[in-house]
């Protein structure tokens, strides 16, 4: 079986004597959205930078398409388009000439979908870049990312700056990406617009890889909250055992269920509640348990 499009196998990276990322392995297969998930300084950018063959490994590797990010890093870059978390962009040219001219060096000739993208991302790609507020600039570098089809995309917090409309309209493209079978690795500190795209969650915290999440598990499961009036129920949803702190000693039910929502309402139909909320189980409390 041939190996996943990225593969980072126990990579690491020291910065003199600091260690800011320890032994991370990790995959993403083709048409697959993994978000990496941490907080500020946790080792997100040294991951994507070493992928993309900026960094040089301290130990292990990183290969993308086979080839090692580091000592085949013209190969591995044929396969990425790269959104990096701070923009150096030319600023003397006009959006469209920037994307014209990244397809160029890449072999490619952006066609007619150039400006359906500007279009939904909201932009006017004839403007001098020097002109741009620094979302608009963002929204020209995403889009210069999102036009060509490679097989790879990797975004560095890429909704940093862009306002909710956009967000969720690049989401969308994400999505769209992943349909045509692009594989997308981003990272983030928002557990909301992870939740919404991702097919797996990796959770990183002060260099370590310390969770990986199928969003498919989270989505199957609903987190219930409320309030009881009465004894604690001595069983759970379909006569299921309840984990012991379900219900605290002043009333308050919080729990994980998963199975079919019926069974889960006619169990709680016939507890003594005065307030109640079910939503799709989240990332938070995982989220929490690395960096609560
Ligand atoms: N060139 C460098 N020299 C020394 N230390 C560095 C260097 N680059 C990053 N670091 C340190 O490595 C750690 C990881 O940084 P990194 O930028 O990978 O984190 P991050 O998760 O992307 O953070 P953020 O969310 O703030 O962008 C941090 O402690 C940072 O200070």
């Amino acid at each position: 079986m041939s190996e996943p499009l990225l593969v980072a196998d126990h990579l690491t990276k020291d910065y003199g004597t600091f260690r800011a990322l320890a032994d991370l392995t990790l995959s993403v297969a083709a048409g697959e959205v993994v978000g990496l998930l941490g907080p500020n300084g946790s080792g997100k950018s040294t991951a994507l930078r070493l992928m993309l063959g900026f960094l040089k490994p301290t130990s292990g590797r990183a290969r993308i398409g086979g080839f090692d990010c580091w000592a085949d890093s013209v190969e591995t870059r044929k396969r990425v388009a790269y959104l990096p978390g701070e923009l150096r962009l030319y600023d003397t040219m006009t959006g469209r000439r920037l994307v014209t001219f990244l397809g160029r060096l890449r072999g490619d000739a952006p066609g007619p979908e150039v400006d359906a993208l500007a279009k939904k991302l909201d932009i006017d790609i004839d403007r001098p870049l020097t002109h741009m507020s620094s979302g608009m600039k963002r929204k020209v570098a995403l889009l210069a990312v999102l036009v060509p089809k490679v097989p790879l995309i990797i975004l560095d917090e890429p909704t940093n700056t862009l306002d909710p409309t956009m967000r969720d309209e690049l989401l969308e493209q994400l999505k769209s990406a992943r349909a045509r079978g692009q594989a997308v690795l981003f990272s983030s500190h928002v557990l909301q617009e992870v939740e919404t795209v991702c097919d797996r969650v990796a959770v990183l915290r002060r260099g370590e890889l310390v969770h990986v999440q199928e969003m498919s598990e989270l989505r199957e499961g609903r987190s219930v909250s409320a309030r009881l009036t009465g004894p604690p129920p001595a069983h759970g949803p379909g006569g299921a055992e309840l984990a012991p702190n379900t219900v605290s000693a002043d009333g308050r039910l919080q729990m994980t269920f998963r199975g079919p929502l019926p069974v889960l309402l006619d169990w709680l139909a016939r507890q003594p509640l005065t307030d109640l909320v079910i939503e799709p189980q989240g990332l938070a409390p995982i989220y929490k348990r690395f960096h609560g």
